[in-house]
């Protein structure tokens, strides 16, 4: 097994009295997209900053790339590259020279044609002599990844890359992220829009009140969770809902005119799609729809008894 990008041991943070991280401890592997979702104040960002060295573990031990972040920090901080949530530029320096200035912090060298790739790939050529007060929110977004980037880091850490971003620009990014990955950064994202997820993360890892809650592939949680409804149409309204069909738990909506049936996760439609038969409805039209990764989280988060209510999950996409 290649060593862990990041390698997090019983990890602690406490801010005075107050526990932020619980013990948490987890691997991300080399190449990897990892999202880690969790509600306002789960510890995410603090989670964030201990690996990129900005914040100390009150216990256990973290390591990238084998190395350990207190004893190793020079190295270690070469190897990450932070997206933070807040925007925080300097003002008075252009697009061109924010990028500098962070190659700078880092003692590397930004030749031309690795500053052009950086800006085309973000779409800031034509601002690169910009101010930066003078970039719309996306656009400072975008410069914020470029600076995390400039040093070529072996690991991207995203704290809610796309919030403030409109779609386009956000479909723009998510194809971003996938080229950065394919080109051998490893990835972690914090969001709170679950379609970002969804879309872009193999692995997920859901963090309430500082302890990991869950930890596991995208797909084999949907599969595991998600379960699926089939609403079949009517070719004409029912006005009661036929035995065989109350017997596989089904139900009349929109005043008779559909019939919904739930399958939990992993489970078929058959004894439903039999029970159809055997009714005599007239079907006209049949629709399934599984639960987004959205539905699964915030079940997660009730089942792990962190009483997060539905105002604490996350926010919709706007
Ligand atoms: N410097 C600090 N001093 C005291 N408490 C802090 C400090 N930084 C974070 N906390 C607390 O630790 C907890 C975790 O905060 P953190 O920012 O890691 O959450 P988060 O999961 O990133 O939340 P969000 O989704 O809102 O960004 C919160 O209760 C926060 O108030």
């Amino acid at each position: 097994m290649p060593t862990p990008v990041v390698t997090l041991r019983g990890v602690k943070k406490r801010f005075a009295a107050f526990q932020a991280l619980a013990g948490v401890t987890l691997d991300i592997q080399a190449g990897e997209i990892f999202a880690l979702l969790g509600p306002n104040g789960a510890g995410k960002t603090t989670l964030i900053s201990i690996v990129a060295g900005l914040l100390r573990a009150s216990e256990g031990e973290v390591r990238v790339l084998g190395r350990d972040v207190v004893s190793d920090y020079r190295f270690t901080r070469r190897a990450v590259g932070v997206v933070p949530q807040e925007i925080n530029f300097d003002p008075f320096f252009t697009v061109e020279e924010s990028l500098r200035i962070q190659a700078g912090y880092f003692d590397v060298e930004l030749p031309e044609a690795r500053l052009v790739e950086l800006l085309e790939a973000l779409d800031l050529v034509a601002k690169r002599r910009a101010n930066t007060r003078a970039l719309s929110g996306g656009m400072k977004r975008r410069l914020l990844i470029g600076k995390a980037l400039v040093h070529d880091p072996k690991v991207l850490f995203l704290d809610e890359p796309t919030a403030g971003v409109d779609v386009e620009l956000r479909q723009s990014l998510w194809r971003y992220v996938r080229l950065l990955r394919d080109r051998g950064t490893t990835i972690v994202l914090t969001t709170h829009y679950l379609e970002e997820a969804e879309e872009l993360a193999d692995r997920i890892g859901v963090i309430d009140r500082g302890r990991l809650l869950v930890l596991d592939d995208k797909d084999a949680l949907m599969r595991r969770h998600a379960g699926k409804t089939l609403r079949a149409t009517l070719a004409a309204p029912a006005s009661a809902l036929p035995p065989e069909l109350s017997a596989v738990g089904a139900r009349l909506e929109e005043d008779g005119l559909v019939v919904a049936v739930d399958a939990a996760p992993g489970a078929s439609f058959g004894a439903a799609l039999a029970a159809f038969a055997r009714s005599g409805l007239q079907v006209k039209d049949v629709e399934t729809t599984r639960m987004r990764l959205e539905d699964v989280f915030v079940s997660l988060l009730r089942a792990g008894g962190g009483g997060a209510s539905a105002a604490a999950a996350p926010r919709e996409a706007p």
